[in-house]
């Protein structure tokens, strides 16, 4: 049971406050129609309403300038919301001109820049999150973040001395040492290779669900969010466009923006579909002939039997392709493969499902 060392604080409330607040309930951070404007031509989130759960992550996906740092600062308590509220368990989380020191106790947020202290070992700047509690405890806590960061090897080294992916997860690790309930991260993905990447989505995943955390992480790119959120934002010029869970939103994506963050699509006028050997009557009943549709790659097959189009090009990705291929002077389409024969120039014939087609708003 941890301790720290200031007054006031009973032990069983101590323990409580890590997961829960002092009636036992979760820590639950909402975010009610937050909007922040910088001048008058310039708002930077627009009626943002969220709801962050214990041991969930949400992932917001957004284009440069979409708003992202400027949400999570308002929902850290680092910047003043201009109309709406933010509230952890029903008790608001005020703003930096509400407070003397701006930021709340118990949410934590990783900026892009780590912002480690330079001078101290990375042993140290996780310990230093820790300092109010006592000794056993801490050096425990510290070893085991070390450890289940796989920090060991560099603990006793300079934040300089540290690759970019060992001062990320050493800033999560401050981040989440005396377990806050909420965390925020700014781009956690950026500037890593892959095998950091997945090593961070992996690390984070592990202690979101191990000590109740709500988390909340931005990015512009949208394959780590759906891969480890339980509920993807998509925020366009500081309005959430689309919130859901992830297949949803990537199946289903509410506007051509959404489907474009979230992967690989198609988008077509209605009226073209016809060349991908869909049913006139079925594209006829269902849409206007301009109302724009998506659909994914991945649900366009090749099939001899199909229609016949021209492969324009080859986009080899590792386990599969991505073919471009040429159905009329007017519609392309990008399709997956595993097949490894296909080349440009090369006839082909292709099969769509019309179940896989999704409507979109402009
Ligand atoms: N302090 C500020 N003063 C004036 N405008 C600002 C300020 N901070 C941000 N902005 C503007 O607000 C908008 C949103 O900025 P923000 O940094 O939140 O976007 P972002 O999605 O985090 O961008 P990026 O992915 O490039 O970091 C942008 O138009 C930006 O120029």
């Amino acid at each position: 049971m941890p301790s720290p060392n200031w007054g006031g604080h009973g032990q069983l409330q101590l323990a409580l406050s890590f997961y829960a607040d002092s009636l036992g309930r979760p820590y639950m951070l909402t975010a009610t129609k937050i909007t922040k404007a910088f001048s008058h031509d310039v708002t930077a989130v627009r009626a943002v309403s969220l709801t962050l759960e214990p041991g969930r992550i949400t992932g917001l996906v957004g284009a440069s300038g979409s708003g992202k740092s400027t949400l999570l600062n308002m929902l850290a308590g680092l910047a003043d919301v201009d109309t709406g509220e933010v509230r952890l368990n029903g008790e608001r989380v005020p703003g930096p001109s509400d407070v003397l020191v701006a930021g709340h106790p118990q949410i934590r947020l990783v900026h892009q820049e780590y912002q480690l202290m330079p001078n101290v070992t990375i042993r140290e700047n996780i310990m230093y999150a820790v300092r109010f509690f006592e000794r056993t405890y801490r050096e425990g806590r510290v070893d085991e973040l070390l450890k289940r960061c796989r920090l060991i090897d560099v603990q006793h080294r300079l934040p300089r001395q540290v690759s970019g992916g060992e001062k990320q997860r050493t800033a999560i690790a401050r981040a989440v040492a005396d377990k806050p309930a909420v965390l925020l991260l700014d781009e956690p993905f950026s500037h890593l290779d892959l095998p950091n990447r997945l090593l961070i989505r992996d690390l984070l995943f592990d202690l979101i669900q191990y000590d109740k955390t709500a988390c909340l992480f931005v990015t512009h790119d949208a394959t780590d969010a759906l891969s480890i959120a339980d509920t993807l934002g998509i925020l366009r010029d500081g309005r959430l466009v689309q919130l859901g869970p992830p297949a949803v939103v990537y199946s289903q994506p509410a506007t051509v923006y959404a489907a474009r963050m979230t992967g690989s699509v198609n988008i077509l006028k209605a009226k073209h579909l016809l060349s991908l050997g869909l049913p006139a009557q079925q594209i006829t009943e269902s849409y206007q002939p301009d109302a724009l549709v998506c659909l994914r790659p991945e649900h366009i097959q090749l099939d001899e039997a199909g229609v016949a189009g021209i492969v324009k090009a080859v986009f080899f990705k590792g386990s599969h392709s991505e073919v471009e291929v040429e159905l009329s002077r007017y519609v392309s389409v990008r399709l997956l493969t595993t097949r490894h024969d296909v080349k440009a120039g090369q006839p082909v014939g292709i099969r769509v499902s019309a179940e896989s087609v999704w409507p979109l708003k402009a």
